[in-house]
């Protein structure tokens, strides 16, 4: 079958997906010429700043993939509509956030940017354009897509070109911190459309460097459908291991022997099983509440209670690690100095969406805890902004606790590396899995905090008997041993 030859790509929306994903395609395929837009200024200059160090996304290896392509066949702009007219393939990736209020709220997904890029692709394409579903989408939006697009189809008038769209499902599966390897080595791409010549054509942009058997091919709505399910599965045994993980510490047993013994079976897989604080990230939850939203909508109740249970038992995990952290201080946190040492959603990523970090934080807070937070990635301002609350000034680690810190009001400030961030306090929490923290030094740590102190380790990163003979008391997720 002849596919539609493809010399010109536009992607709408320039973020944790649209950057890295085109900038892969463009390096793989130096004949396209692959243009990404976004309304977001800011985002479009440091996507074209020339230190490869202020790229928007941190990511391993993105930096080499950018400055290989971009001002080669990739460019990063704010011109939408003249980046829509000029290609032959448009992607959607915009943001798909859950609704924050009418219909739906708290569960849905938020259509409004995809209809608003479907529209602008009405208005602005030009001849036969084929649109691509990137971002993740509840089941049957590609109707939603199509019947705008429709609207705007045109035979030849007057010397002027026809216009028609053909529409496409190809969800992107790459998680962050690996977004680079996963989209140059992915386990599958899965392409879901009913027009053939259009599902040849994206899929000879993938045959440049993804085997052929590794592309699925599929009817528009079991793709659509089999990525919110893949992102339900994967959280799901997530919630699994953290519910195994609390019953651990119970009984003597340790989740990462019960993981290894599980995970041996060919049928389970030994790959996410690693018990933490929950996942964060900006999909799981979102996507698993979209999924719930429409086995309601279908008239599926049990269905939707069953994945709903997924993220209650997240919610859950978290509150319990921030409840056993007071326990173990005697009962209360008000006016004591706490470590959290990693604010981002998994280690290699500068991301902070739905962080385990920030419900942890939050619920300290109220508790009147003074929170130093150290992550080697992720911007101050960023934290300020997740927690609602502006950084303090860091007190005096000589003094004790002030009048002020035990009126009850919880502060936090920046800390500048473990060692300072730890100084004073009462217990350092380990949030994120940094490959940094592995390899702390306690021995040395230890005297800077104030006695009796602990280290929680919420993703089980240190080796426990440093940290014991360091005279520090630790606390491991899912581990009964300790
Ligand atoms: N982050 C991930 O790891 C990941 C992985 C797979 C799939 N997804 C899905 O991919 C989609 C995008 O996710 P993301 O993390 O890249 O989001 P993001 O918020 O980082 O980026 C989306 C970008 O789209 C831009 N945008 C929105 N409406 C626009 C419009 N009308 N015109 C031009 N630009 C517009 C925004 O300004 C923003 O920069 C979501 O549906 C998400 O669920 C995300
Ligand atoms: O054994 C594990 C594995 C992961 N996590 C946590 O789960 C969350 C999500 O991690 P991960 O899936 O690695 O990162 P994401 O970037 O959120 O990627 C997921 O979400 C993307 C967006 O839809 C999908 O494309 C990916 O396939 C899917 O893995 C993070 O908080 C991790 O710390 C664990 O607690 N234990």
């Amino acid at each position: 079958m002849t596919a539609f030859p493809i010399r010109n790509i536009c992607c709408i929306g320039a973020g944790y997906v649209g950057g890295p994903t085109m900038a892969v395609i463009a390096d793989r395929c130096p004949q396209i010429q692959v243009n990404v837009v976004d309304l977001n200024e800011a985002r479009i200059a440091a996507w074209n700043d020339l230190d490869l160090s202020k790229l928007p996304v941190y990511e391993p290896g993105l930096d080499a993939v950018v400055d290989r392509a971009r001002g080669r066949n990739l460019t990063f702009s704010t011109q939408v509509d003249a980046a829509i007219a000029a290609a032959d393939m448009v992607f959607i990736s915009v943001n798909t956030p859950t609704k924050t209020k009418g219909l739906g709220a708290g569960q849905a997904s938020d259509l409004r940017w995809v209809e608003a890029c479907a529209r602008q692709v009405a208005q602005s394409a030009q001849g036969h354009t084929i649109v691509v579903e990137k971002s993740t989408l509840p089941v049957r939006t590609a109707e939603v897509v199509r019947s705008i697009l429709e609207a705007a189809q045109r035979q030849a008038v007057d010397g002027e070109l026809p216009i028609s769209f053909s529409v496409l499902s190809n969800p992107e599966f790459l998680a962050e911190g690996t977004a680079i390897r996963d989209l140059e080595s992915p386990d599958r791409v899965l392409i879901g459309g009913e027009n053939p010549v259009a599902i040849q054509s994206l899929a000879e942009i993938y045959g440049h460097w993804v085997p052929v058997e590794k592309i699925l091919l599929t009817n528009l709505w079991s793709s659509e459908l089999s990525k919110l399910t893949a992102n339900a599965f994967l959280a799901q045994r997530i919630s699994s291991i953290n519910s195994v993980a609390a019953l651990c510490e119970h009984t003597g047993a340790d989740v990462r022997e019960v993981a290894r013994a599980i995970g041996s079976d060919s049928r389970i897989g030994s790959k996410f099983l690693e018990a933490g604080p929950g996942f964060g990230g900006s999909c799981f939850q979102k996507d698993i509440l979209n999924l719930v939203y429409l086995c309601r909508h279908f008239g599926l109740p049990d269905v939707a209670d069953y994945w709903e249970n997924v993220v209650a038992l997240n919610t859950w995990q978290q509150h319990r690690i921030s409840r056993l952290v007071v326990q173990k201080l005697f009962g209360t946190v008000t006016g004591k100095r706490l470590a959290l040492l990693g604010f981002a959603f998994k280690a290699d990523t500068n991301d902070t969406r739905e962080a385990p970090a920030i419900r942890i934080a939050h619920d300290l807070l109220e508790e009147g805890a003074q929170l130093a937070i150290y992550d080697p990635k992720v911007d101050p301002q960023q934290i300020a902004f997740d927690l609602q609350l502006a950084a303090s000034s860091p007190p005096d680690v000589q003094a004790g606790p002030t009048r002020a810190a035990l009126s009850g009001e919880g502060t936090w400030w920046s800390g500048t590396s473990v060692a300072d961030t730890v100084a004073g306090a009462d217990a350092a929490l380990i949030l994120t899995e940094w490959h940094e923290f592995r390899q702390l030094d306690w021995v040395a740590l230890a005297p800077l905090m104030r006695q009796p102190a602990w280290v929680f380790d919420a993703r089980a990163v240190v080796d426990p008997e440093a940290v014991k003979s360091s005279g520090l008391m630790l606390w491991r997720v899912g581990d009964g041993a300790v």
